[in-house]
């Protein structure tokens, strides 16, 4: 009895045959019936957890079109990487411009690596509760600088 009453009722809404029309577009349908927009992402201020969410894919994405790079250059190009590893060396760059060329390779790897750990450990379970995701945001951010300056300085 105590669970009917919290039952909530349904109504079917009828729609017409004739309120359907043909090869219209999603977004026209929408436009025409006046339907309420859903929130859009771009409505939610910029945050720690959604920057660290989309840099996750946008690390991914760019090591998947480096892997490839990688790859298929290694099976056309008419010279091994030796080859290429003295092209640069006769450029003569100062230490630091090496340095900070091999950073910029090396942080997107670093930080896939690090919130990849982060994101593996939610996986058991652990370090769900908000201020926990945010500890190991905060940590998986310095985790993956400190990674990143110890392969550029190799
Ligand atoms: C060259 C190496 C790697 C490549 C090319 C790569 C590529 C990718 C891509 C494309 C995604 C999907 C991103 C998305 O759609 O949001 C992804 C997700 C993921 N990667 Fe990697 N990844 C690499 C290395 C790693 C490493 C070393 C780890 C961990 C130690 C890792 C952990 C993860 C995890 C856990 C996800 C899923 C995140 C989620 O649940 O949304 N990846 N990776």
């Amino acid at each position: 009895m105590a669970q009917t009453q919290n039952l909530r009722e349904v109504s079917m809404k009828v729609v017409p045959a004739a309120s359907t029309v043909k090869n219209e577009t999603f977004f026209d349908k929408n436009n025409r019936l006046q339907r309420e927009m859903s929130p859009h992402l771009t409505i939610y201020k910029p945050q720690l957890t959604s920057m660290l969410s989309i840099t996750h894919r946008g690390t991914g994405i760019a090591l998947t079109a480096g892997v490839w790079a990688l790859g298929l250059a290694a099976l056309t190009s008419p010279q091994d990487i030796a080859n290429y590893a003295s092209v640069i060396e006769g450029l003569h760059l100062s230490a630091g411009t090496l340095t900070a060329l091999k950073f910029m390779i090396a942080y997107p790897l670093a930080f896939h690596t690090a919130n990849g750990v982060r994101h593996l450990l939610w996986d058991t379970g652990r370090f769900l509760k908000i201020k926990e995701v945010y500890s190991t945001g905060y940590a998986m951010v310095g985790v993956s600088f400190a990674l990143a300056a110890i392969l550029a300085m190799l």
